[in-house]
């Protein structure tokens, strides 16, 4: 099946409190350039014509300013926004049932990864349209140890087999919504998406993205974002 051939829909979520960025405003409203960093990453989904539907997660007190947002950046796609829960997983759970019905595959996203392109969308699209389940990822390129409480390495996995997550993750939507209950039901809360169903036995697919998918956490991520941000717009020039 081809990606046009389904109905896709999108669940960003931005409901966290962006405690490690350590600002008096959550992370994803701080303003990148000209846009707060949420509707860069609104943006490119809102413009890919394989979506049909979009949900923003965010907190119960930004529910009003996020729909001034929807209007104010004439983001068409994005049909709802929900109040997310205490765990990005909650969120996801949320945003996963306000999708409307006709939607049969699923992406989740970080409102806080403004970077994602739509070509490295589409390739997370069509590897989960060819196996079910996959996740943008990129492979490690430090070595990775695991270290006990006292600070020894216990472990050097083999770093062929390491990659970094990143989103979007997609699914077939009856898949994550499985996934999510059984983990609901056994109070298991994962850091990403594919976990859920990774514990059904379901296997996941990697498709390889970019190093520039960053996830914005920690204040040094912020230069680093004006950076790439800055550079998009050389290429968008370049490519006009
Ligand atoms: N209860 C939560 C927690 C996180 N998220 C979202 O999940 C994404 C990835 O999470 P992370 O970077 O950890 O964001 P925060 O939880 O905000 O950051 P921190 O852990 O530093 O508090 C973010 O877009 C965040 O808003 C969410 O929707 N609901
Ligand atoms: C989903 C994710 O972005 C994949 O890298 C990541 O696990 C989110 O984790 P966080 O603890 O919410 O930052």
């Amino acid at each position: 099946m081809a990606i046009a051939d389904a109905k896709w829909g999108v669940v960003v979520v931005a409901a966290g409190r962006g405690t490690r960025m350590g600002t008096a405003e959550s992370k994803q409203y701080l303003m990148l350039r000209d846009k707060p960093i949420l509707v860069h990453t609104l943006e490119t989904f809102d413009s890919m014509d394989e979506i049909a539907d979009i949900c923003l997660v965010v907190g119960q007190q930004d529910v009003e300013r996020c729909k001034a947002f929807v209007s104010d950046y004439g983001l068409h796609k994005v049909a709802s926004v929900t109040a997310g829960g205490s765990e990005r997983q909650h969120s996801v759970q949320l945003g996963l049932s306000a999708l409307r019905g006709g939607v049969d595959w699923v992406m989740v996203h970080d409102g806080v990864r403004p970077f994602v392109t739509p070509k490295a969308v589409r390739a997370c699209m069509t590897t989960a349209m060819a196996t079910g389940a996959a996740v943008l990822a990129v492979p490690v390129k430090d070595t990775i140890k695991q270290v006990n409480d006292s600070g020894v390495i216990t472990a050097t996995p083999e770093r062929r087999s390491l990659w970094a997550i990143q989103t979007p993750q997609a699914f077939r939507r009856s898949l994550l919504e499985r996934g999510l209950a059984q983990a609901a039901a056994d109070r298991f809360v994962g850091t990403d998406d594919a976990m859920a169903v990774e514990r059904l036995g379901v296997p996941v697919s990697v498709a390889e993205g970019d190093y520039t998918n960053i996830k914005i956490t920690t204040p040094d991520d912020l230069p680093y974002a004006e950076f790439l941000l800055a550079n998009r717009e050389r290429e968008r020039g370049t490519d006009e």
